[in-house]
């Protein structure tokens, strides 16, 4: 699918392509709605900027199925203008609004290294919410490892670093329909 597109020179290999996310995201939220079958409503809240465009189509497959969908978005960044994860995650955009008593589910693009999550979900702990869960379109092995309890996965991916459906190297190629391994001379390590 980089074939022809601006950047393909830069993609070493798509691993998940537009066909596999529209796929998979139906079954993901077919899961996700037998298991809140019986709540009200559930609140969906996006990671910014990495999680747009799973977001959109994940509402937009969990509105075919499931109880009432709402949505939130908080913006957190690790990554910066690096592939590797700074260790650090600031809030650049909070929530909106209370979250007390409310079904939540976050929606991630990928857990890599776990850190992003399992900050999130310390600080969305102390909001009280009914319950909270995690989708993540992408998991790397790394993010086995630490303590984040990711309940529904994509896709697990191998430690490589990928572009595309939302994820970016220093803001770019978010655009791409769909996931691939990021050439290391982009970056500057092949
Ligand atoms: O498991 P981790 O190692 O913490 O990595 C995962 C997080 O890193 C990326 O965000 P990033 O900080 O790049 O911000 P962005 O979504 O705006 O690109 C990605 O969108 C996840 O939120
Ligand atoms: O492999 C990745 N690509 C883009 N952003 C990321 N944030 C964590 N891991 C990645
Ligand atoms: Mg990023």
């Amino acid at each position: 699918m980089a074939e022809g597109s601006w950047y393909a020179d830069d993609i070493d290999r798509m691993i998940v392509t537009e066909e596999d996310i529209r796929t998979r995201t139906d079954e993901l939220a077919k899961q996700v709605a037998a298991d809140f079958a019986d709540s009200e409503s559930v609140l969906l809240v996006g990671v910014l900027k990495g999680a747009i465009m799973f977001m959109a189509d994940f509402a937009r497959a969990l509105g075919r199925y499931g109880p009432p969908v709402e949505v939130e978005f908080m913006a957190v960044s690790s990554y910066g203008q690096g592939t590797t994860s700074s260790g650090v995650v600031r809030i650049l955009k909070d929530l909106d609004r209370d979250i007390a008593g409310r079904s939540v589910i976050v929606v991630e693009d990928i857990v890599d290294s776990g850190l992003t999550l399992s900050w999130l979900l310390k600080y969305l702990a102390s909001r009280s919410a009914k319950s909270v869960d995690v989708v993540t379109l992408l998991r790397k092995p790394d993010a086995v490892r630490v303590q984040v309890p990711v309940r529904y996965v994509g896709f697990d991916i191998p430690s490589e670093f990928v572009v595309g459906y939302g994820l970016d190297y220093a803001e770019r190629y978010r655009e791409l329909p769909g996931v691939g391994v990021l050439k290391p001379s982009v970056y500057g390590r092949s």
